[in-house]
């Protein structure tokens, strides 16, 4: 028999009110012990209830409960939700007595959220997006994550795996009744659907990875000189004492981040230590190394260089400048700024250490991340889970598309189908649903 599973559902630790959940055919008897001699309240009405200790009958809590029945529920089962106050001794004590009821065991990390899912509540990209947005911390993030709760990205995957089943039924009538057709591999009928198809998966594909990085932040590293005033920088983007200041050149070593929201949109912004070539020591070495290393997987860079030093601009630093940088010039409180471009770049002035020109640069890396996250308002990939799969899938159509015999289309076309069905969870995922439930957190 299914386990019953209960958690808390609300973040650890003291709040106003605490939400237990419990799920499974022990719901409602779960809430019955620990209201001995009281009716089960109506399903989906709130009733105020004193709960108690099943042994003794010690009271507990006086807490709003709320029982839905199956399959009407988040998880498809019979659901019971207990709004405690949000003390831990309050919860601890409602936990215990959950606990030591038969049949009913705490919940693992996503299991609410799985047996929804296998329940048929939700498809597998939908899952996804209940994880994206309990995580998400912009206002971005929290769109996509609606959009993709709400089936879009589930609807546009299986839409297309629609168009594939009944280019699949054609390829076959063709096997079926091969007088119809002319020798050869998949029909001219078909022909064009599929390679319709593939073309727009490969559009969906080629999105420079919007979605995915709108769900992880678009990465911005800071570099520039020993000295040129990169923690400084990042310090006063942040708002905080994040990275270690000081008149030493070569102070930063290790790669410092930090989360910052750009117009709603999420960014993770990096300190790195000053490029040189004389470094101090091994440690500075191995630092430069990691400063280079994330310069170029950052998806922007911020070139700082030191206005007092002008008109010299340190060579290892403009050799990284590109498309993708942003030149700022700091320090302009104790230089004069000229207007200065660097490659092509008008140079940002602004001083890290009054703040001046500060609002000028995050209004350009505002723009800069919202280029580069913003979308069409098509739906975006949002996982490489998803991208695997929409390979796979791309690759069989094409092998579909050269397959020298129906029959070996057919069997392409099967396999791309069957890709698609992945992603969303119609077809054996049962070895991926360990996989993608371990992300959750317990109570979701
Ligand atoms: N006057 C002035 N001083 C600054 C400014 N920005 C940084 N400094 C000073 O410059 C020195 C170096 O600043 P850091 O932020 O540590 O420079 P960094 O580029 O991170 O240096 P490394 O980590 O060693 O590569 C410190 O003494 C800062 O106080 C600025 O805008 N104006
Ligand atoms: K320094
Ligand atoms: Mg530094």
């Amino acid at each position: 028999m299914t386990a019953t599973i209960f958690a808390l559902a609300t973040a650890p630790g003291r709040s106003g009110v605490a939400v237990v959940r419990i799920s499974g055919p022990g719901a409602a008897g779960a809430l019955a012990a620990l209201t001995p001699g009281k009716p089960l309240p109506r399903p989906r009405e709130a009733t105020l209830a004193a709960l108690r200790h099943p042994v003794g009958g010690e009271l507990l809590d006086r807490a709003m409960v709320l029982r839905f029945a199956a399959p009407r529920s988040f998880t498809g089962e019979d659901v019971v939700e207990l709004h405690l106050h949000g003390g831990r001794a309050v919860v601890a004590g409602v936990v215990e007595v959950l606990a030591s009821l038969p049949g009913l065991r705490i919940a693992e990390p996503g299991e609410f959220t799985r047996r929804a899912f296998e329940n048929g509540k939700l498809d597998l990209t939908e899952a996804e997006a209940v994880a994206d947005l309990v995580d998400a911390e912009t206002a971005a993030q929290k769109r996509q994550a609606l959009r993709q709760m709400e089936g879009m990205l589930g609807r546009l995957y299986d839409g297309w795996r629609e168009r594939l089943t009944r280019a699949l039924a054609h390829i076959e009538a063709a096997i079926d009744f091969p007088e119809e057709d002319l020798p050869g591999g998949v029909a001219d009928a078909v022909r064009p659907v599929l390679e319709t198809l593939a073309a727009g998966i490969r559009t969906h594909l080629d999105d420079g990875g919007r979605g995915e990085r709108l769900r992880e932040g678009l990465h911005i590293a800071i570099v520039g000189a020993p000295n040129a005033g990169k923690s400084s920088l990042l310090n006063a983007l942040a708002r905080r004492e994040a990275a270690i200041v000081s008149s030493r050149a070569g102070t930063t070593r290790d790669v410092i981040e930090v989360h910052l929201d750009l117009g709603g949109y999420p960014v993770v912004l990096a300190d790195t230590a000053g490029l040189r070539e004389a470094a101090a020591d091994e440690v500075e070495e191995e630092g430069i190394r990691r400063a280079r290393d994330r310069a170029a997987r950052a998806d922007v860079k911020v070139a700082v260089f030191d206005a007092t030093a002008l008109p010299a601009l340190d060579p290892a630093t403009l050799a990284l400048v590109d498309a993708d940088t942003v030149v700022v010039l700091n320090k302009t409180d104790l230089a004069e700024p000229p207007a200065v471009t660097v490659a092509g770049h008008p140079a940002v002035a602004l001083s890290a250490r009054t703040g001046a020109g500060l609002a000028t640069l995050e209004a350009v890396l505002t723009t800069f991340t919202a280029d580069r996250l913003a979308g069409s308002g098509a739906p975006a990939l949002t996982r490489a889970r998803h991208r695997a799969a929409l390979e796979e899938c791309c690759e069989a159509l094409l092998r579909a598309l050269a397959a020298p015999l129906p029959e070996l289309a057919a069997e392409d076309v099967r396999l791309a189908s069957r890709a698609l069905g992945r992603i969303t969870g119609r077809v054996d995922v049962e070895d991926l649903l360990d996989v993608i439930f371990r992300d959750f957190c317990i109570g979701k």
